[in-house]
């Protein structure tokens, strides 16, 4: 398996001092930044947009930017954020009407693509698809908040995904999202997880380091 990459939600992060915040987060040995798009009808939140995006690139930050669109429709917001400086962008099927032509626009675009899979959504949409996926999202909690508690179904999910991406032969990120903390991430990464996004786990923490150093930890545990 490839490095395991931590990947901070900003959903948590200090709005009115963001540029600082994720500068601080990556300091601290974060790897991605994960960006949160919500609209407030795919799913009952509202954030930020291709703006807030191409205002973190202008402020100097240099890693990947992971964006996550709770939003529907979707195609229409990636070319907007593939010019705002987006590295991955990942969707759920339920949000649009044509899932080979979204993941195709993405990667049109110069980003790498994702599906997302809610809870509760079937394994059976990755059918078809796999050839144009770099990462597979599964919600461990349902979209829209931060703080939830990780959903322990999603364990058995990872590994059904885990075996599907080992088989398919392609080089895909299988990535988690929702609950995730020092206490269940060894656990997770077992399941097959190899790319963790966490929110409140990091930002409610008064030191960025010492719970990703924590967290490394836990996986180091995993890989060895
Ligand atoms: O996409 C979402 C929620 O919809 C997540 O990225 C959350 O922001 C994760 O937050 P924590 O559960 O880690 O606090």
């Amino acid at each position: 398996m490839r490095p395991f990459l931590i990947a901070p939600s900003i959903l948590s992060a200090d709005f009115a001092r963001l540029g600082e915040d994720v500068d601080a987060v990556l300091n601290a040995g974060a790897d991605v930044v994960h960006f949160d798009v919500m609209d407030n009808h795919y799913v009952p939140n509202l954030t930020i947009g291709p703006m807030v995006c191409k205002a973190l690139r202008d402020y100097g930050v240099t890693a990947d930017i992971d964006v996550h669109l709770m939003v529907k429709p979707v195609d229409s917001l990636i070319p907007d954020f593939a010019k705002a400086g987006a590295s991955i962008i990942t969707f759920h099927p339920e949000a649009t009407e044509h899932l080979d032509r979204s993941l195709q626009l993405i990667k049109e675009s110069g980003c790498k693509a994702g599906l997302v899979l809610n809870p509760g959504t079937p394994l059976h949409c990755l059918d078809h698809v796999m050839d144009k996926l770099d990462v597979i999202l599964l919600m461990s909690v349902n979209p829209g908040f931060g703080g939830q508690s990780f959903i322990p179904s999603t364990l058995s999910k990872l590994r059904q995904v885990r075996k599907l991406i080992d088989d398919s032969g392609y080089d895909i990120r299988l990535q988690v999202d929702g609950g995730v903390k020092v206490d269940n991430i060894a656990e997770i990464a077992a399941a097959g997880a190899d790319m963790f996004v966490a929110g409140s786990a990091i930002f409610n923490q008064p030191d960025y380091k010492v719970v990703i150093d924590q967290m490394r930890a836990e996986l180091a545990s995993v890989e060895a």
